[in-house]
């Protein structure tokens, strides 16, 4: 499946000063002069492309700093003029978008608490009819895809064009070195989707501390992200919200100067001869592991009948065992990954254990009995 998006480019409508795209700033717009000095500071390292503050802030819970509010779109507005910085804002709602407009932000985001409620993102959506200014939209706070994808659907069909999507990472129950997961597999899928679609880190978001922040820059990097969002402050020790992973416009430089920038193909010729080679012997690989593997399906559907026909149960927790004690030593001898390993014979069980339950119930797969019940119900 592919995603049937409406976009243009990201270079027909941001100027890009240095690949790649380098979005920074406050968290939050705090007062006029933390904002024009940081600006200033930002504009001089001549790496950043776009200037980014939070004006309207949503917290978890009532009490907190939410935001300096309209007078903040002011300092921006004044920010924009001395320095030549596009501005980008974070909008929540129709009013929000309104008062950005008339202020001449250049770029609205949505956050990932709006574009986890498809009522915020419609609002939005409704509020941006007939407007061509370019909107990124962050991922919603838990993994999942179809909301990221239905809010930009929803802004696409709004007539925004100039359309890319934030990768901030997603909030999880277990206890996380990052303060929100990056689960990269789900960017990956929807870049996956949609090639076209400019997506974007946020590795502030998904690190939640300075220190983290140049490695998942750099990964985010090398899986063809277009850009960064990195958020900045003149002297982040005292800044409002998120102190911790804020970075000055110093570090900001020293980190974008130490990250490596590799292009998704090479031009050169022996290299594309020798990949060429070895991902054919990948794709003879992965021929005889698929084969393998229908081969080895074939076997436990068997199984599977006889467990039927015997009345026996489809879980052998003795034999799985066994397998995957035997399994792990030999991938230590082979020197694979044990996690993945791991990982991968349990994906096997469990999807031995899906085909002999579709044997016990007449070829029917738990998905079909799950939708005829819900049919029902
Ligand atoms: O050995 C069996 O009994 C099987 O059905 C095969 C198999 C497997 O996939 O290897 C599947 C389910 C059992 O829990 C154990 C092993």
């Amino acid at each position: 499946m592919k995603l049937n998006l409406n976009i243009q480019p990201l270079s027909s409508w941001i100027n890009v000063k240095n690949e790649p795209l380098i979005i920074s700033g406050p968290c939050s717009a705090e007062t006029e002069d933390q904002l024009l000095s940081t600006a200033h500071l930002l504009a001089a390292t001549g790496k950043v492309s776009v200037l980014r503050a939070g004006i309207w802030k949503p917290r978890t819970r009532p009490g907190e700093f939410e935001g300096i509010g309209s007078i903040g779109l002011e300092w921006l507005k004044k920010a924009k003029a001395e320095t030549g910085l596009p501005t980008a804002v974070e909008v929540a709602n129709a009013k929000h978008v309104e008062e950005a407009l008339a202020a001449g932000v250049d770029i609205l985001w949505i956050g990932a608490r709006s574009t986890a409620n498809p009522f915020t993102v419609q609002e939005i959506a409704d509020a941006l009819k007939g407007v061509d200014i370019p909107v990124l939209i962050k991922n919603p706070v838990n993994p999942d895809i179809s909301l990221w994808i239905g809010a930009l659907e929803r802004i696409n069909n709004a007539g925004i064009t100039k359309l890319g999507a934030i990768h901030r990472g997603f909030s999880s129950y277990e206890k996380s070195s990052f303060r929100n997961e990056p689960m990269w597999e789900l960017a990956i899928q929807l870049k996956t989707l949609c090639p076209e679609l400019p997506i974007i880190n946020d590795p502030s978001h998904i690190c939640g501390n300075r220190e983290l922040i140049p490695y998942i820059s750099q990964k985010a990097l090398d899986l063809d992200m277009q850009g960064l969002m990195i958020e900045s402050h003149i002297d982040p020790s005292v800044a409002w919200t998120d102190a911790k992973q804020q970075v000055t416009p110093a570090a900001l430089e020293e980190l974008i100067a130490k990250l490596s920038l590799r292009d998704p193909e090479s031009n050169n010729e022996a290299f594309a001869d020798k990949l060429a080679e070895l991902r054919k012997q990948i794709d003879k690989i992965d021929d005889v592991m698929l084969q393998k593997l229908s081969e080895r399906m074939a076997i436990v559907e068997k199984i599977g009948q006889y467990k039927r026909d015997s009345k026996v149960t489809i879980l052998q927790v003795n034999r799985w065992d066994e397998i995957l004690k035997k399994g792990t030593a030999f991938a230590k001898a082979l020197k694979l990954d044990l996690g993945f390993t791991e990982k991968f014979l349990e994906l096997v069980h469990a999807e031995s254990i899906r085909k002999q339950t579709a044997i016990m119930n007449e070829g029917k797969t738990e998905e079909e009995i799950v939708e005829a019940a819900a049919a029902k119900a």
